[in-house]
């Protein structure tokens, strides 16, 4: 039977965004020379302030100090290509220095999340098995109780500060930087690799849905990565002073670390987010540019803290790793006046924003366009066919930004990168006319609700935009009858009244009959979130299961 239609051949509905600059890794040789390279051209401006003590580093500083710190451990701890360097601390002035050192050695780093319990940290340990570890003196005492029972690849444990009460199981960064006072940055040798092969970052993805991977970025990931901040400065009408609030031990922050000091940029770092620190270093700073992440956003949206502080300066926020709806968005332009609010949408597997708003396109809701060197498509759930514009399914990625693979588990690689290189990202989305795209939620975390798919980011952001409410998490509550019925944790803001009736009411006037909260309303202290803004739904499934509080 001859089809009336034409077939839609699947080439149809791949979407490739910009070509990748011309030959952006070629001339290097390795991910060592091209950083090398970019410091050395960003001169003695200035590279990090510590947002706390006001401390600076020049781009020439960080260059020399990485290339002493690379080599002492050359020299003085046998540190060789190929081997991995772990960094457990927060976001302070020592960390990129022992990144970039490792770096120019053609070692691998595994920055490590310092809040992490003795268990967490001996499960991220093991996935990347670091020689030498850098530490924070906040995380010392447990990393170095894991550190002593992985002895077996844990060879030496350097410690940042200047005060060493832990004996002789560490070396204080500071005496081994010292150790080679005179090497000249300019003779240095730093070793070709094969970029596509080489392993550069070892990250743990952010255990929301599960134990963390252990996600393996090539040299040539990292290098393709680097252009997004190059293309969104260029649009910038204002000097970049960007604040470096996400953590560094993360995908979104490391990578944004490494993009800002690759383009001549000044980033002020803090090491975790403190409301009045947050608001007074963006103030005291002049910062321009600010990267967060959606509880950064409720906050700017919601809490009264923020009209005691000018933040005129702020030209850009730019937000990722979860879903921020429209709403919040409208409600931060118009509370403190920020020129450009850009999305964008990411995973750790995927090195960074695999799309990202512009300051040409950026409709509400969307998370923006294709980034360079990148291949997507929207696949049908059930048949697994690319789909065309308009069409939810799952968003799958190819491209020079894809993983190398999960660290010891070939299995989950092959489960989430098939045999002709797609990435299959688990997330639920679409694509306009105009080849924007919008997420919906995560395939995981959609309420089945009498054979309908809910997506709880969906009555979240509804939530969000009732004044009582600070804060909301909704999860399916298991039904014999319906599957699973759509239930709200809410935080009240402080001093309200509010009841169950109220904020069912709210979302039933806003909601197609499918998305009401039909399985009821919890009120709680907070919403469970991992430190890149994601809800931990699966522990508020785990508080369904606990008896009701007896009134
Ligand atoms: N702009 C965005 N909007 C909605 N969701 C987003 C956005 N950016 C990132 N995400 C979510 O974050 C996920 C990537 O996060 P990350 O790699 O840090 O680990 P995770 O998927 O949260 O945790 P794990 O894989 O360990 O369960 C994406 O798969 C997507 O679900
Ligand atoms: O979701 C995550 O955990 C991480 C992995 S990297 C990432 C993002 N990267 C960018 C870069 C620019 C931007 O505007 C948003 C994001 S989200 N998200
Ligand atoms: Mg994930």
């Amino acid at each position: 039977m001859i089809p009336s239609q034409p077939i839609e051949t699947d080439e149809k509905f791949i979407i490739s965004g910009p070509p990748e600059p011309a030959n952006i890794t070629e001339s290097c040789g390795s991910l060592g020379m091209f950083l090398y390279k970019r410091l050395l051209r960003n001169g003695d401006t200035t590279a990090l302030i510590d947002g706390v003590y006001s401390t600076e580093l020049q781009y020439l500083e960080l260059l020399e100090k990485a290339i002493r710190l690379a080599e002492s451990l050359r020299k003085h701890a046998n540190l060789q290509q190929g081997d991995v360097v772990g960094i457990v601390s927060e976001n302070r002035l020592e960390f990129p220095v022992a990144l970039y050192a490792a770096f120019f050695l053609g070692a691998a780093v595994a920055p490590i999340n310092l809040t992490y319990t003795e268990r967490e940290l001996n499960h991220a340990l093991n996935l990347s098995k670091p020689k030498v570890l850098f530490v924070s003196p906040y995380s010392a005492e447990r990393v170095i109780k894991v550190a002593e029972r992985n002895r077996n690849y844990i060879e030496r444990v350097f410690l940042f500060g200047d005060e060493n009460g832990f004996g002789s199981s560490v070396t204080l960064y500071e005496h081994f930087l010292a150790a080679t006072s005179t090497i000249n940055p300019h003779t240095f040798v730093i070793p070709p690799t094969n970029v596509d092969e080489h392993v550069a970052l070892i990250l743990c993805s952010s255990g929301t849905t599960g134990l963390p991977k252990g996600v393996q970025l090539t040299q040539r990931n990292i290098m393709a990565s680097v252009s997004l901040l190059s293309e969104l400065e260029a649009s910038f009408e204002v000097p970049m002073v960007v604040l470096g609030v996400i953590p560094w031990f993360h995908a979104f922050g490391c990578l944004t670390l490494i993009n800002v000091l690759s383009n001549k940029l000044k980033l002020v770092s803090l090491p975790k987010f403190e409301e009045g620190l947050f608001l007074s270093c963006i103030e005291n700073y002049r910062c321009s540019f600010v990267f967060v992440v959606p509880p950064l956003m409720v906050f700017l949206a919601k809490h009264p803290l923020v009209d005691s502080y000018d933040l005129s300066c702020v030209n850009t926020l730019l937000c990722g790793a979860a879903p921020l709806s429209r709403e919040t968005e409208e409600l931060v332009k118009r509370r403190i006046g920020v020129k450009h609010v850009l999305q964008g949408y990411g995973m750790s597997e995927t090195t960074l924003a695999m799309l990202v708003q512009t300051v040409e396109c950026n409709k509400p809701g969307s998370v923006g366009k294709l980034q360079t060197g990148t291949k997507a498509k929207v696949i049908d759930l059930e048949t697994g066919k690319p789909l065309g514009p308009n069409r939810p399914g799952e968003l799958c990625f190819q491209g020079t930004q894809i993983m190398k693979g999960y660290i010891g588990n070939d299995k989950a690689t092959r489960e989430t990168i098939d045999q002709n290189g797609w990435l299959h990202t688990g997330d639920i989305g679409y694509y306009d006319e105009d080849y924007e795209f919008f997420i919906i939620d995560r395939l995981k975390e959609l309420i089945k609700y009498k054979g309908y798919q809910v997506p709880p980011a969906e009555i979240e952001s509804i939530l969000l935009t009732n004044a009582k409410i600070k804060d909301a998490g909704v999860v399916g509550l298991p039904d014999e009858l319906a599957g699973e019925l759509p239930l709200a944790f809410v935080v009240k803001q402080p001093n309200v009244t509010l009841t169950e009736e109220e904020v069912r009411q709210y979302v039933a006037e806003r909601t197609s009959p499918a998305k009401r909260l039909h399985g009821g309303v919890r009120f709680v202290e907070e919403i469970p979130k991992n430190v890149s803004g994601k809800i931990l739904r699966r522990e508020l499934r785990a508080l369904l299961k606990k008896p009701l509080a007896k009134l």
